[in-house]
């Protein structure tokens, strides 16, 4: 699929989404630029629509009202064809890392490949091996199963899986929750690294103020049913609305900062 010039450099664009369950509205109206090369961190209080809107981009949530534009192209509507084409550019990291436990490692990474290729298993195998390389899990991970990994070699052997096509746009729904601070520090660095070396742009779902203040270039907050901003960390320590004064400025918030400050961040 060719891609369509974007104005303003966008790689997604959401406006006027609304999603609902029955009676129950969890976005009215929103509004979302993610620009190309950025990692925008995805915020907001439990339940406020952060998986539900990064399954619409994707395509896995039917939405009410509103358009989802990946790489200039909008993605409801598409083709058969087109939509697989779309969909190979993008790779998703579920919450819960979402491996299939009666794989190993190698071959949870192949099931992209089979799905969208045909090719050789020596070749699927080596560029298997490639992607555990990549993602710093050690090549003795590939025949092991997940039940066999830390949670934070499960956390990465799904990074692998979403790496698995080369997408241009990576998805991430709280990569860090359940890791220890170091095995969280060392998955952040490696998400900056990837991104820095594979000129990918990332959606960031956390809650870990850490991660925004060490590797998200601007955070999207949503609250209220819409994204109701979006900056630098600065310019939302500045923002005047309860919801980011007290996550910013409440005791987590100034242990992240005073951590980003010392690590000169
Ligand atoms: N398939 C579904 N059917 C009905 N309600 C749903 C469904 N999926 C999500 N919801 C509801 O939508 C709301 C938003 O859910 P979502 O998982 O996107 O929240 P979140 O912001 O990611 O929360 P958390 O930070 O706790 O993970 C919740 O109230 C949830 O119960």
């Amino acid at each position: 699929m060719a891609e369509a010039p974007d104005r303003r450099g966008a790689v997604i664009r959401v406006t006027g989404l609304r999603n609902s369950f029955g009676e129950q509205v969890i976005h009215d109206n929103l509004d979302l630029e993610v620009r190309r090369g950025e990692i925008i961190g995805v915020v907001g209080g439990s339940g406020t629509g952060k998986t539900v809107l990064m399954r619409a981009i994707i395509g896995l949530q039917r939405y009410d009202a509103g358009e989802v534009e990946i790489f200039g192209r909008r993605v409801s509507g598409l083709g058969e064809l087109e939509e697989l084409e779309l969909r190979r550019q993008f790779g998703v990291l579920f919450q819960n890392g979402a491996l299939f436990s009666t794989l190993t490692v190698a071959e949870n990474i192949e099931v992209p490949m089979r799905e969208f290729y045909r090719i050789e298993d020596r070749l699927m195998d080596e560029i298997a091996a490639y992607k555990i390389a990549m993602v710093g899990l050690p090549p003795d991970a590939g025949p092991k199963h997940p039940s066999e990994l830390s949670g934070g070699m499960k956390k990465r052997a799904g990074l692998a899986r979403a790496l698995s096509l080369d997408p241009r746009l990576l998805f991430l729904d709280e990569p860090t929750a359940g890791l220890d601070p170091i095995g969280a520090a060392a998955f952040d660095q490696l998400i900056l690294q990837l991104r820095d070396a594979l000129d990918l742009t990332v959606f960031l779902i956390t809650h870990d103020l850490d991660t925004l203040h060490t590797i998200c270039d601007r955070v999207a907050v949503l609250a209220d049913k819409r994204v109701l901003t979006v900056g630098t960390i600065e310019e939302l320590l500045a923002f005047d609305h309860p919801w980011v004064q007290e996550y910013f400025h409440g005791p987590r918030g100034r242990a992240a900062l005073a951590g980003a400050a010392a690590a000169g961040v």
